[in-house]
């Protein structure tokens, strides 16, 4: 029998290999299907109409006998606990195992309640005898701009199965139940990303990485000393000034949201794909939280018009073995807009703060104008891809990254 296991898993690595792999599950979703890719007969939007509310299933999907569903309020103290502590030790890991998402309470608060949140999207899964939390997943809402259509969707995010229960076909039985929990709000699309490829992604992002501090990314493995480079001179290449450059660049305040959303709508406008934020949406979403999410706008001393506006958010990542440091922290570039400072300085500006405030490392994808400033603001290549889905809607040609005006957390 060794023989034939070989053989099966020479098939399986045959399979695996060509994108002909079998999707059993995402086979039987409404999603972009690989062997419909090119097909022009497709039109584009919804795959499948909405359902009568009530056709929706009105009872959970079946978990193996010995878990449960269960509703996660983050809002109390003791289960965003559990929530963080099961994101902690079994979410998203780099493929080297070296590094792992360490999502803090504070910004699990903040991404999963937004203007219009409902609670019972944050879904969980406990064992029964123990009620210990061993898989999550979650939804919010957001009004997600396609073309000139405006659609209600669901972004799904924070999806995990503890590493003990994985290979158990658990995460289609969780994604089938916020999709019946999302039907029941009446909502029949969604947006998600996934570093892992799926049917099929509507664009595929790269990630960059700007050193921050070189000298501990290095010790800890994140990136390598280049080559006939010195440590001091790769300290250097990365110096940036004390201070901001940018006459007016100054934090964003509440005073400031219309004026940050008229800046961010017209913004946005010009991308395929991009969230319809409304004043409401700009201030829970960009105005600063402390460790969860920083935003910066241009004032012009004289007119007092607001130009140009940056933001990143603060995703710290564990360390999983190394003997100096057990944590990553590192900003991800989120909306940045540029009418008057140009988007370079304004995102040196940016780099600079985020040097002040101790960051190691500053990310961000070649989404939207980011590939403008990329390479000259010294970003190099990640080795992670950022692949985005949309859920029960079809686009004909997949987008480039710089028409993609959509980051999720
Ligand atoms: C209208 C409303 C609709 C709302 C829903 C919209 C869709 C939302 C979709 C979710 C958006 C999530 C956004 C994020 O949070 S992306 C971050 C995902 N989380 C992690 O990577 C954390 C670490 N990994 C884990 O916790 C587990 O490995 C997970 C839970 C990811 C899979 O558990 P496990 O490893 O034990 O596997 P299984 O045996 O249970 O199931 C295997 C099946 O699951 C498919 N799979 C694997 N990984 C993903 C993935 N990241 N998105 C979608 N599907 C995924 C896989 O292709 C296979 O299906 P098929 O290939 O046979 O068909
Ligand atoms: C569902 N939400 C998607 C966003 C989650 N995000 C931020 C994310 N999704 C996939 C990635 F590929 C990724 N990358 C940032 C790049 C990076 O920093 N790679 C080294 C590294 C450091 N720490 C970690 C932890 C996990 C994976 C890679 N890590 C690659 N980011």
């Amino acid at each position: 029998e060794a023989d034939s296991a070989i053989e099966t898993l020479a098939r399986r690595v045959q399979e695996t290999l060509s994108l002909g792999r079998r999707h059993r599950f995402w086979e039987t979703q409404p999603v972009g299907q690989f062997k419909d890719l090119g097909d022009p007969s497709l039109p584009e939007g919804p795959i499948e109409p909405p359902m009568l509310l009530s056709d929706v299933r009105p009872e959970p999907y079946n978990l193996p006998a010995q878990y449960e569903w269960t509703t996660c309020d983050v809002d109390d103290e003791q289960t965003c606990g559990e929530v963080y502590n099961l994101l902690t030790s079994n979410y998203v890991e780099d493929d080297e195992n070296m590094f792992r998402f360490n999502y803090s309470k504070e910004f699990l608060r903040w991404a999963l309640r937004p203007p219009g949140y409902f609670k019972a999207w944050h879904i969980g899964v406990r064992v029964k005898t123990s009620k210990k939390l061993v898989a999550f997943i979650t939804g919010v809402p957001a009004r997600i701009r396609v073309g000139d259509d405006i659609v209600g969707m669901a972004e799904i995010n924070f999806l995990c199965v503890h590493k003990k229960l994985r290979s158990k076909r658990l995460a289609p039985v969780m994604i089938k139940e916020v999709t019946r929990r999302v039907h029941l709000e009446n909502i029949w699309q969604a947006a998600y990303t996934a570093g892992v490829v799926l049917p099929t992604p509507v664009t595929t992002c790269r990630y960059w990485h700007r050193s921050l501090n070189p000298k501990k990314l290095i010790d800890v493995g994140f990136s390598r000393l280049g080559a006939r480079m010195t440590m001091s001179r790769t300290i250097r290449l990365y110096k940036l000034p004390e201070s901001i450059v940018t006459p007016g660049f100054r934090k964003m305040e509440l005073r400031d949201v219309p004026a940050v959303t008229r800046l961010l709508r017209q913004y946005l406008s010009q991308f395929v794909v991009a969230p319809d934020f409304d004043e409401n949406d700009v201030e829970h979403w960009l105005l600063p939280l402390e460790n969860v999410v920083d935003s910066y706008l241009v004032e012009n001393p004289e007119t007092h018009e607001v130009t140009d506006f940056c933001s990143f958010y603060t995703l710290p990542s564990s360390i999983l073995s190394n003997q100096n440091y057990t944590v990553l922290k590192a900003a991800y570039s989120y909306y940045n807009v540029s009418t008057k400072t140009p988007l370079l300085q304004l995102m040196n500006d940016a780099l600079i703060v985020a040097k002040q405030m101790d960051y190691d490392v500053f990310n961000a994808l070649d989404v939207m104008h980011n590939e403008s400033f990329l390479k000259e603001l010294k970003f190099g290549p990640g080795d992670g891809q950022l692949h985005y889905y949309l859920y029960n809607y079809r686009i004909r040609n997949a987008l480039k990254p710089s028409e993609l005006g959509l980051v999720l957390l």
